[in-house]
């Protein structure tokens, strides 16, 4: 092959919060062809991330700074140009330094890592003096480096990243909050229906995750993670199967999923979670009351329709009558619960949606697991208040930031575990948001709710915590006055039950209503 020069054409990431830098040689013809690092389909960089940091593969570009960004990871090459032949770093020659100093003098660079042997030694001879950190090669995820498995792979670039890692407390931001941030994401380039890609992703995958972990957990032994994930590989994303054609064996592996979609943009975080699942190879059905192109709703309608596209017609039933409904239920490992978030307010939730939370718990009671997007539907985010009726959630997969109404005294009781997806690099706009919305947004606040949490172990893979029961002396002064509901409540739940156990509170009747509300 015939050397070709090639010049360095794709801008680094980094800002003022980047912590490592991870240097690559040039980008290969299928990276500048993308436009973007580690471009080539076939490369792992992206899933070995991904893998690492226990999020979706990242889809897009935007995804992937997103990424990067968020974990304080800044991303370039060692070179400005080269001549090489194809992708082949064995072939570089007459190669010249990119200027490192503009990452190194914006940010506090702790460590540098080479993604692949030829950086290392790059880098050794033409950066490591001027900037004085020493690199760490960690081996290529190109796949010309076959020898590397996907698992081996996460395991060097897990334990080369772990120590860098972002440990920050999670904050709660007040629904019109969560709003304004949304707002600020999106005029910073960022569009809704790409926050509302990540988050149904993130959805879809907290739950599959969970299921097989008490999968794992009731069997004590193993299970495939999904169809294409065997010899303990992280999951393929990248190459999505369907039920149809996976062998027997593996298709009674993957989990029925009915995804229960309102008609607002909490549907929408349903309806991509409802794709991602079925490219996963799950048995997916999708409830609605209206068909995608009647949903007005955006980015919801935009997400429907596309998911859409890729089910069968005949896994979404709109509006459903109550025996087609139960019939779906019945066949659910799992029910996500996409009905109704931010958008809620009320003390009863109308048809058919009440019909279709009764329905869901019934089933839930019967050992299915239900994941609620956001927040349980029924359940004010803003202020806790459960509405008749509310659902209940083995867990809640809560959209960048906790909301008040998910820590309140017996919201534990219809969130299950809360869960945060960091959907997006918020950082850069917490400043402004916090200094609208007033004091429901401090940080501080959370750091004590975290604390606590954390104090009783709570805290999950990611670093977050998971937020278990309020202690008792979260209780409002107000509540402290008599009220016959309160003792009874009181006096029932003195049976040794510790609300940091595993164990789940039962009899849940003492929950249904909150008797600070
Ligand atoms: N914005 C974004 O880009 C992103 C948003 N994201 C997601 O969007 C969610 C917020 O979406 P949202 O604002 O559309 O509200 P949502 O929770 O779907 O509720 C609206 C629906 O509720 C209904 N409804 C209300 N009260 C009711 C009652 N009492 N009983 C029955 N129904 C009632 C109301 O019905 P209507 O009044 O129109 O008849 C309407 O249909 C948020 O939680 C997060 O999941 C993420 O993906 C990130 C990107
Ligand atoms: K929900």
């Amino acid at each position: 092959m015939i050397p070709t020069h090639v010049d360095h054409a794709i801008d680094p990431v980094f800002d003022e919060h980047s912590r490592v830098l991870m240097l690559g040689t040039m980008p290969s013809p299928a990276s500048r062809a993308a436009g973007f690092f580690y471009g080539h389909p076939q490369n792992r960089f992206w899933r070995v991330l991904a893998a690492v940091f226990d999020e979706p593969v990242p889809e897009s570009i935007e995804d992937k700074r997103d990424l990067l960004l968020r974990r304080r990871i800044a991303l370039w090459d060692v070179l400005a140009s080269c001549d090489i032949e194809g992708a082949s770093d064995a072939s570089i020659r007459n190669a010249h330094p990119n200027d490192l100093s503009r990452v190194f003098e914006a940010a506090d660079i702790q460590a540098v890592f080479a993604t692949g042997a030829k950086a290392g030694q790059l880098y050794a001879r033409f950066c490591q003096k001027a900037y004085g950190v020493p690199c760490v090669t960690l081996p290529s995820t190109s796949p010309a480096n076959a020898k590397a498995r996907l698992g081996d792979l996460v395991e060097a670039y897990r334990a080369a990243l772990a120590p860098y890692a972002p440990r920050e407390e999670p904050i709660t931001l007040s629904v019109p909050q969560v709003v304004a941030l949304e707002q600020a994401i999106a005029a910073s380039g960022t569009p809704l229906s790409a926050l509302m890609r990540r988050a149904g992703r993130a959805l879809a995958k907290c739950a599959l995750d969970e299921f097989e972990a008490r999968r794992e957990a009731s069997t004590k032994r193993p299970v495939r993670s999904n169809a294409t994930g065997g010899n303990n590989e992280p999951p393929a994303e990248t190459a999505p199967s369907t039920a149809a054609n996976l062998p027997e064996a593996d298709r009674r592996a993957l989990p029925h999923v009915v995804v229960l979609c309102g008609s607002g943009n909490n549907g929408g975080d349903g309806w991509v979670a409802a794709e991602y699942l079925a490219q996963r190879g799950c048995d997916v059905c999708v409830i609605t009351p209206r068909a995608p192109e009647d949903i007005d709703a955006e980015p919801a309608h935009e997400a429907a329709l596309h998911a859409a596209a890729q089910l069968s017609p005949a896994s979404i039933l709109v509006t459903p009558a109550h025996r087609e409904l139960a019939q779906a239920l019945d066949a659910a490992d799992i029910i996500i619960d996409a009905i109704l978030g931010t958008g809620f307010s009320g003390n009863t939730v109308r048809e058919p949606y009440g019909a279709w939370i009764e329905a869901a718990n019934a089933r839930r009671a019967k050992g299915a697991l239900a994941v609620a997007a956001d927040v349980p539907s029924g359940l004010s985010a803003q202020t806790g208040k459960a509405a008749e009726p509310c659902m209940k959630a083995d867990l809640t997969v809560t959209m960048m930031t906790l909301k008040p109404g998910l820590s309140t005294p017996y919201a534990f009781a219809f969130c299950g575990d809360v869960r945060i997806a960091p959907i997006a690099y918020i950082e850069p706009h917490l400043p402004h948001v916090l200094e609208e919305g007033g004091a429901s947004g401090r940080r501080a606040e959370n750091s004590q709710r975290s604390a606590s949490a954390k104090a009783h172990g709570c805290e999950n893979a990611n670093g977050h915590a998971a937020i278990k029961p309020a202690s008792p002396d979260c209780k409002p002064a107000a509540a402290q006055k008599a009220n016959a509901e309160f003792i009874r409540a009181e006096a029932e739940d003195d049976d040794g039950y510790d609300p940091y156990s595993d164990r789940r509170p039962e009899p849940e009747p003492l929950f249904e209503r909150d008797p600070w509300a």
